[in-house]
């Protein structure tokens, strides 16, 4: 066959059984193509067959990678299979009770070229030994309902995810950092020289005194600057008073839920914080509510489980 000029993914059809589990119409999950192809492909389908060229899209199917189903997986060997994808990848996905998963990369090439790469290719984090993983092309997330946070950050859809209303003096902004300076953010964090920083419970931190500022932040006198590796979170608690009325926080890299409960009181209120996300908090929820990040590899959102990344960043501006 010839090389193929255009980005575009020809995919085999996912079963009628997923886009009904999925409770998304069939023709939703695969508009027909823009054009007709030339392979050879008549456009006609059957459930297992392929089904000419469908729009390009940035969401692939993992069709046998999931928590249920006879070669079931756990989020650890999921978190793996999608390392390995390398860092075109935007957001994953493995929904609960499901033998299936999806992972969104930042472009259709990207997801693409996976597709060329990984679409039954040997994969040994699947039990068994042997077996190949199935690939296909999801055309468009934003149809499925109750689409993870992490999902919408990545699509630009977040605009809806809803502050805490319960929790009095909590603000939250996804989206507030650009991806630029998210990256910027980053990559002074990794710079940072090995001796700045100090392991704290699974953990680790680098704090500036009173004389740190940062130019958007000028009211603020301190900040410490986290970071968790994969799965790792921070007992609840509340800060101590003297840093001050206001902490101020972003995510970077991946996200978390942070939990925020009155000391013996109920119920626990939850926020999911995605990367790029900001955070502050005054009033009660500063000075009432314990804050905490729980251990864990994944945070259900919405009734969907969404994995956590490789590690978390955060920086958390005080004002003493
Ligand atoms: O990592 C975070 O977002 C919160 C950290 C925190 O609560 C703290 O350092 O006091
Ligand atoms: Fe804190």
């Amino acid at each position: 066959m010839s090389k193929r000029s255009d980005p575009v993914l020809k995919v085999p059809k996912l079963r009628s059984s997923t886009a009904r589990v999925l409770g998304v119409a069939e023709d939703k999950l695969f508009p027909p193509a823009a054009h007709s192809s030339k392979d050879g492909d008549s456009g006609a389908s059957n459930d297992d067959g392929v089904k000419g060229r469908y729009s390009s899209t940035a969401c692939l199917c993992l069709l046998n990678v999931g928590l249920a189903g006879f070669i079931a997986i756990d989020y650890d060997a999921f978190a793996s299979i999608v390392q390995g994808f390398g860092d075109s990848v935007a957001a994953s996905w493995m929904p609960h009770a499901r033998s299936f998963s999806f992972v969104l990369f930042k472009s259709p090439q990207h997801a693409l070229q996976a597709y060329e790469q990984f679409h039954l290719a040997p994969c040994p984090q699947l039990p068994g030994g042997g077996r190949r993983l199935g690939l296909a092309a999801f055309a468009d997330p934003t149809v499925v309902p109750n689409l993870p946070p992490s999902f919408q950050a990545a699509l630009g859809l977040a605009d809806d995810l809803q502050p805490l209303a319960a929790v009095s003096g909590l603000t939250f902004q996804p989206e507030f950092l650009s991806e630029s300076e998210e990256e910027e953010l980053l990559s002074f964090i990794h710079n940072l020289p090995d001796s700045e920083w100090i392991p704290v419970h699974g953990r680790r931190v680098v704090h500036f005194g009173a004389s740190f500022e940062y130019s958007s932040f000028s009211p603020a006198h301190q900040a410490t600057i986290s970071i968790y590796p994969y799965g790792r979170g921070i007992p609840p608690h509340i800060d101590i008073p003297e840093l001050g009325t206001y902490i101020v926080s972003v995510s970077l890299h991946s996200g978390c839920t942070m939990d925020f409960r009155i000391p013996q009181g109920e119920p626990v209120h939850s926020v999911y914080l995605p990367p790029r996300s900001l955070l502050a908090l005054e009033g009660d929820a500063r000075y009432k509510y314990a804050h905490g990040i729980k251990e864990r590899a994944s945070d259900e959102v919405n009734g969907v489980v969404v994995m956590r990344g490789e590690y978390r960043a955060s920086i958390v501006w005080r004002a003493m």
